[in-house]
């Protein structure tokens, strides 16, 4: 009951929620979802904007105990991806939930939109992507939730088009009646009726792809494969046509790993098997390195250009680089990094495999806290072995203003050489998978 007790610095009476709304006046509605009608509303003692969510008593049957332990739960959830649940109300016979009031609408209003850029487009992606990581397992095992109900509607946007995930936690409150869910739908759910954190990853990707291609999940007016983006989706990224399916002007903006990776990574969630679908954490990373590279300037890529698949660090003001780890022999068979960000935490990510060998040597570059990259050299070769014929990064040299480390690997005749100003180094991108196939750098000169 204590638990209970501390809510009550959330709960609104619901003559200010009327005095908020002009008592549910038309002028203040915004819209009817699954659960009931929205209201903007002003509350009378701060003056704040908020959502007022009347839900509907025959889909809510909770008794208000109930109704209380979904709201502690529901108001524990913070994180700026998500809408803040900000009060309730359980007066006389109405439920009401309270949030905080998202001004520039959801992400279906603007996905047509010409004006929304790629970039603006990655940015809302990876964070609606770190909300739902968050509710996923943010909070510790304690808390896992499932949202249950991902669509573009459920993503609204604030003013500076960040986007903040709404409706988390609904599925606990009510049953839900909802036709606007269609296409976004795990087909597992269909056939089990279990939701997981899974059914949640297979409706994200079809946000992602509704993103790219600038189109709704479902499309009425069509009466052939176009109505489900998910099946038009399918049969172009099988065949290799994702351009069909995106906008010239779009796919203009787009660099050419940003979509490789985005679209790799989006295709991933729409797997039918729950358990080789990725997990959000792994698309927070996916789509991070999709919007690094498409913000950061990368230098020529090293090596080959097809082999592996893509990766990116790109380091802002607030990160310093600690730490390189070179696994090595013959060639380089894979590339770590140990960053340290605002926070003083130390993020550790590695690019690349074993190539199959067991006499690697591991080498590690530590840097003094006033040591920066200043220029790289490194050599391509063709890999011989079990794994041959493949074109890959042979052997790497690291310059910093206090000396040169390597070369690591074995050197052959075909070099590359990037030289930086100091102060210019920004990062790295590539292509890895059992070895490192391919190496580039951001410099800031060019951001
Ligand atoms: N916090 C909020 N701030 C601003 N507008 C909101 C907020 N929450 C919901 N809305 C708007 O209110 C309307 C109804 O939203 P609601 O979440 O109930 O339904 P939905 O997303 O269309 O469907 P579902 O109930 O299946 O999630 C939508 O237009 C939505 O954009």
């Amino acid at each position: 009951m204590a638990q209970i007790q501390e809510l009550d610095h959330l709960k609104i009476p619901l003559q200010d929620i009327k005095l908020a709304t002009n008592n549910f006046a038309e002028d203040n509605f915004i819209g009817t979802g699954g659960f009931g009608r929205v209201y903007k509303g002003q509350l009378p003692n701060d003056h704040s904007i908020v959502a007022i969510k009347r839900l509907d008593n025959t889909i809510t049957p909770q008794g208000p105990r109930e109704f209380a332990l979904e709201i502690i739960v529901l108001a524990s959830y913070k994180h700026t991806n998500l809408t803040s649940l900000v009060g309730f109300c359980d007066d006389d016979g109405e439920k009401i939930l309270m949030y905080e009031y998202v001004t520039n609408g959801s992400l279906e209003n603007h996905l047509a939109s010409v004006n929304l850029t790629w970039e603006q487009r990655l940015r809302i992606c990876l964070g609606a992507a770190s909300g739902l990581d968050y509710l996923h397992g943010g909070l510790g095992t304690s808390h896992r939730a499932i949202h249950g109900n991902i669509k573009s509607s459920n993503i609204l946007l604030d003013v500076n088009r960040e986007a903040k995930i709404s409706d988390f936690g609904m599925s606990n409150i009510g049953h839900m009646i909802d036709s606007g869910s269609l296409g976004f739908v795990d087909p597992q759910y269909k056939n089990t009726g279990v939701l997981s954190k899974e059914s949640d990853v297979y409706s994200f990707g079809v946000v992602l792809f509704e993103v790219l291609c600038r189109r709704p999940a479902v499309m009425a007016e069509y009466h052939d494969e176009r109505k489900f983006l998910r099946k038009v989706v399918k049969r172009c990224y099988e065949e290799e046509k994702l351009d069909e399916i995106i906008m010239d002007d779009l796919r203009e903006q787009m660099k050419p790993y940003s979509l490789e990776i985005f679209s790799t990574a989006a295709y991933q969630c729409l797997n039918k098997d729950r358990k080789q679908r990725p997990s959000m954490k792994s698309i927070v990373q996916e789509l991070r390195s999709s919007f690094e590279y498409q913000i950061g300037s990368p230098t020529k890529l090293w090596g080959s250009s097809t082999g592996g698949s893509p990766w990116s660090l790109l380091l802002d003001n607030n990160m310093k680089l600690r730490k390189i780890a070179i696994d090595h022999e013959d060639w380089i068979f894979s590339i770590g990094f140990t960053v340290e960000d605002v926070n003083g935490l130390l993020i550790f990510s590695q690019h690349g495999g074993t190539g199959g060998d067991n006499n690697r040597e591991l080498y590690e570059i530590n840097f003094d806290a006033d040591e920066e990259i200043i220029g790289m050299l490194g050599t391509i070769g063709v890999t011989t072995g079990y794994y041959a014929g493949y074109q890959v990064i042979s052997s790497l040299c690291i310059v910093t203003n206090k000396r040169r480390y390597g070369p690591f690997g074995e050197e052959t005749m075909t070099r590359f050489r990037v030289p930086w100003d100091v102060g210019s180094f920004a990062g790295f991108y590539g292509r890895a998978g059992f070895y490192l196939d391919g190496l580039g750098f951001y410099s800031k000169n060019t951001i």
